[in-house]
C-alpha cells in the first residue's frame, strides 16, 4: 500500500500545477443532486428516522443527509476495474493496462499530465483501482455544447461524448473546435437547439470530432464519439473498448457482491436479474468457468448484452435467457421442466442465487438530477418481494441467497431484510466476507446484531467535497467508502 501511495503522490505532484483554484470554490458551484421535492422529503424522512436520530442526534443526522445529496452528484474517488484473473494474472493485466493507458494518454502527457497510477486493492484480489482527480480548475469557453444528463454523468466518470448524447451545439460548430460541455440536468434542452439558455452544469472541455451537421442532420442514427474530452472537470481515463477481454469496469460494491456470494467451481448458480452481466461474469470467473451460471433478465436486448460480455470474457458456463424471473419456477410438479439450464426450474434447483434487484437506483453516482416521482421510487418494494419469494423457493436447503440493490432507501434494503426474516423462517442472515462497507442503517427495527451482518456502502459518511487523497490509509478508506450507495444482505436456507 505504501508503494501504491508513492505512485499516487508522484501523479498528484505532476498534475498539481493544473489545480490553481482551490477545490472549495469549485465545490460551491457544483450543485447537489436535484430531486423532485416529494422524493427529497421522503428521503429526508428516511435519514431522519427515529432510530437513526436517537443514535446520531438530530444535527448530525441532518449533516449526513446533506452530505448524501452533495456526494451523489459527484463521481466516486477511484475508478474500479475488475480483472479477468481466471485467464490472466493480475500483474499481467495491470502491465497491459499501463501500456494501453500510456498510448491513450501519450499526447496528454506531453501537455503536462502524467499517467494515472494503477493500484491493487489489498482485500479484493481481482480489483485494480485508478484515482480520479477533481473537481479541477477548467476554464469555461465561449462555444458551448449541451449533452443529456446521462451523458454528462458518463463524462464525469471519464467517458468521451458520443453523438447520440449531444442535445445542443453552436450553429457553425465543426470538427477541431474546442468546446465547453454542459449537462442538461433538468432534461429541458431539445435536441438540435443552437444556444440553450436553461439550467446546465459544466462538466469539462473537449475537441469536436464531428461537425454540428454530422450530429443533427445525418440520415440514419448517428454513432461514435462526437467530442473527445481532453480537459474534463474530473480527470479519469476513458475505458471505452480498453482490453475488453481482460477488464470489466464495475463499481467496487458490485465486485464485493460476487465475493460475498462465494460461488465455487462446479456449482449451479442463478442470477435472477442479470443484465448486462457485470455480476454474472464475475460469478462465472470466480467459478473458474466450471459449473453453470443461469442468467435471466426480462429484457431481450439486455440479454444479448449478457451474452456479448460472457463471450468477450470467454466465460462459457453462462447460460443467458430472456425470462421473467418471478415466473421461473415450474408451475406443476408433475409437469417436467424444459431443459436443465433453461427456465422454468423445479424448486430447490440452485446452490446459490443472486438477486441483484431492480431498484430505484438512488445510490448511483454521479447523478446530478433524479427525475423519479415518489410513486416510482415506491414501486420497487413489491416487485423485489415477488422476486425474493421465487428466489427462496429455487434455492436448495443449505443454499445461499444474496440480495443487493444500488439504492439508499430503507424500504428496498433493511425493510426487505426484516420482511424476509419474518416471512421465511427457513432463512438466516449470514456473515459477509469481505465486509468493506458500513453496517445496515437503523430504521427497520432490526437488532444491532442483524445490522452488523448487513453491508451498506454509505459514501455520505466520508464525503468532504473533493477527491484528494491524503496518505495510504486514506487511499484505501476512499476506495472502500467513496463509492456508489449500495446494499448487500446474505441469507442461508436451513
Ligand atoms: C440492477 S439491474 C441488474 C444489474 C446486473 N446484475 C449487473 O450486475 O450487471 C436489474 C435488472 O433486472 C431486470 N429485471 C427487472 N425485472 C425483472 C424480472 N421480473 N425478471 C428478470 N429480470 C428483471 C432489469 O431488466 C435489469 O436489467
Amino acid at each position: 500500500m505504501q508503494r501504491a501511495f508513492q505512485l499516487v503522490e508522484k501523479w498528484r505532484r505532476k498534475t498539481q500545477r493544473r489545480f490553481v483554484v482551490s477545490t472549495m470554490s469549485i465545490k460551491s458551484v457544483f450543485p447537489k443532486v436535484a430531486l423532485k421535492s416529494e422524493v427529497q422529503e421522503y428521503l429526508h424522512n428516511v435519514y431522519m428516522n427515529k432510530e437513526l436520530v436517537s443514535e446520531l442526534g438530530e444535527e448530525e443526522a441532518e449533516k449526513v443527509f446533506d452530505s448524501l445529496l452533495s456526494c451523489l452528484s459527484h463521481p466516486p474517488a477511484l475508478t474500479c476495474l475488475r480483472a479477468s484473473t481466471h485467464t490472466h494474472t493480475l500483474q499481467d493485466i495491470q502491465h497491459r493496462l499501463e501500456q494501453h493507458l500510456a498510448q491513450q494518454q501519450g499526447s496528454d502527457c506531453c501537455a503536462g499530465r502524467s499517467f494515472t497510477p494503477i493500484i491493487h486493492h489489498p482485500q479484493l484480489p481481482d480489483v485494480l483501482l485508478l484515482p480520479v482527480r477533481g473537481p479541477r480548475d477548467v476554464r469555461i469557453l465561449d462555444m458551448k455544447v449541451v449533452v443529456g444528463a446521462q451523458c454528462g454523468s458518463a463524462v464525469l466518470r471519464g467517458a468521451h461524448v458520443f453523438a447520440p448524447g449531444v442535445l445542443s451545439a453552436p450553429k457553425f460548430m465543426k470538427a477541431g473546435d474546442i468546446v465547453s460541455v454542459f449537462s442538461d440536468v433538468e432534461g429541458r434542452c431539445t435536441r438540435g437547439t443552437k444556444d440553450f439558455q436553461g439550467n446546465k452544469v459544466f462538466v469539462g472541455n473537449g475537441v469536436c470530432v464531428m461537425n454540428r451537421s454530422d450530429i443533427f442532420c445525418a440520415e440514419g442514427p448517428v454513432r461514435g464519439v462526437a467530442i473527445k474530452m481532453d480537459d474534463a472537470l474530473y480527470q479519469s481515463p476513458s475505458f471505452d473498448g480498453v482490453l475488453p477481454n481482460e477488464v470489466f469496469l464495475q463499481n467496487l460494491p458490485s465486485v464485493v457482491v460476487g465475493h460475498v456470494l462465494g460461488p465455487r467451481p462446479g456449482e449451479r448458480i442463478l442470477d435472477m436479474c442479470a443484465a448486462p452481466g457485470g455480476k454474472t461474469t464475475h460469478i462465472a470467473a470466480l467459478m473458474a468457468n466450471q459449473g453453470v451460471v443461469v442468467a435471466l433478465d426480462k429484457i431481450k436486448s439486455k440479454v444479448e448484452k449478457i451474452r456479448e460480455n460472457a463471450d468477450a470474457l470467454r466465460l462459457h458456463c453462462i447460460k443467458a435467457h430472456c425470462y421473467n424471473s418471478i415466473q421461473a419456477i415450474c408451475p406443476d410438479l408433475t409437469h417436467s421442466c424444459s431443459a436443465a439450464d433453461a427456465p422454468p426450474f423445479p424448486e430447490e434447483s440452485f446452490d446459490r442465487i443472486l438477486l441483484d434487484a431492480p431498484c430505484s437506483g438512488l445510490g448511483q453516482r454521479p447523478n446530478m438530477a433524479i427525475n423519479y416521482s415518489l410513486k416510482e421510487v415506491c414501486s420497487y418494494q413489491p416487485l423485489q418481494r415477488k422476486l425474493f419469494r421465487t428466489a427462496v423457493q429455487l434455492m436448495k436447503k443449505g443454499g445461499v441467497l444474496v440480495y443487493s440493490t444500488c439504492t439508499v432507501t430503507l424500504a428496498e434494503n433493511e425493510e426487505q431484510v426484516a420482511w424476509a426474516l419474518k416471512t421465511f423462517p427457513c432463512l438466516t442472515l449470514e456473515l459477509q466476507e469481505p465486509h468493506l462497507g458500513s453496517q445496515g442503517m437503523p430504521g427497520a427495527e432490526l437488532s444491532h446484531d442483524q445490522l452488523r451482518l448487513l453491508q451498506r456502502f454509505r459514501p455520505e459518511f466520508s464525503w468532504h467535497g473533493a477527491t484528494d487523497i491524503h496518505g495510504p490509509e486514506d487511499l484505501l478508506l476512499k476506495a472502500n467508502t467513496d463509492t456508489i450507495g449500495f446494499f448487500i444482505a446474505k441469507f442461508m436456507k436451513r
